[in-house]
């Protein structure tokens, strides 16, 4: 891929189900090292979209441009290639409920590459440093951890393989408020220390005003407007509008009104 394509680059996506149509002429380009908030409501297709970006879903037409390749037509070894650079955090984590955290890691650095034992652990452990855990969460099970430990487990397993792109379904889901700011701040370090882009799906407002550089606004089928969230706020539509000046859309820009003001000049 060239230096100023964007890592991805979808035209007229179409999907469907039967004859539900959840996407309908989609366009959407996502740039290198950006953090991308995709909104929308319930249904509206979200998780679907991030679904055919990483090639589990059977678009019925248009393209996706992955780093520069069209998923729909990749080979196999072509697709293992871009699967190992996609980091994905599920929605409800999706670790598996037998093994300890870092095996959970171990098993995602494993099934790609064939690696000494003790290696394996020792870089399981950097990556669930790295998703801000204790060591001794490393050898919990799931069961054993609270919902925003659970999180960043599931956040070092989607870092084990040293993505470029991270895939994130409603992060915040289900965090207290303190938690979901901490979890916020950690995607927001991993992107400037490790230059990922994230695509991040999210309904909370906060994460949007306080880590997205540009919001995508998925309704009626595609995407109606992806730009800074200045721009995003003022965008005609009843849904957006809706969305952003409403109770707590306006409680966020003021949050993140009154964050700035408080930063240090330079931040
Ligand atoms: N495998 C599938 N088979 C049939 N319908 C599906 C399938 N996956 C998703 N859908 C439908 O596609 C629509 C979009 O679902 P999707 O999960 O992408 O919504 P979403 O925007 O992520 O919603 P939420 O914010 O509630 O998570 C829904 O109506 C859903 O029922």
């Amino acid at each position: 891929m060239t230096g100023d394509e964007p890592v991805i680059r979808i035209r007229g996506l179409r999907n469907q189900f039967g004859e539900q149509v959840v996407h309908e002429n989609l366009d959407l380009d996502v740039r290198r090292g950006e953090i991308i908030g995709v909104v929308g409501g319930s249904g509206s297709g979200k998780s679907v979209l991030l679904r055919s970006i990483i090639g589990l879903g059977h678009p019925a037409a248009g393209s996706i441009r992955l780093f520069g390749e069209e998923v729909a037509t990749m080979s196999d070894a072509k697709r293992g290639m871009i699967e190992r650079r996609c980091g994905v955090l599920f929605q409800n984590g999706a670790l598996f409920s037998s093994l300890t955290v870092a095996e959970n890691v171990a098993v995602a650095l494993t099934e790609h590459h064939d690696i000494d034992p003790d290696i394996v652990h020792r870089l399981a452990l950097l990556k669930i440093a790295l998703a801000g855990l204790p060591l001794d969460a490393a050898d919990k099970f799931p069961s054993q951890l609270s919902g925003g430990m659970v999180k960043r487990a599931a956040l070092a397993r989607s870092l084990a393989l040293d993505p470029d792109i991270l895939f994130l379904d409603e992060p915040t889901a289900g965090l207290d408020p303190i938690g979901a700011a901490a979890f916020d701040q950690l995607i927001l370090t991993l992107r400037n220390s490790l230059g990922l882009t994230v695509f991040l799906i999210t309904h909370d407002l906060d994460t949007l005003y306080t880590i997205c550089d540009r919001v995508a606004v998925l309704a009626r089928k595609r995407i109606l407007v992806a730009d800074s969230l200045d721009v995003v706020e003022t965008f005609d539509d009843p849904w957006v509008q809706d969305y952003f000046q409403g109770p707590r859309g306006r409680a966020a820009q003021r949050a993140a009104a009154t964050s700035s003001a408080s930063q240090p000049q330079g931040h």
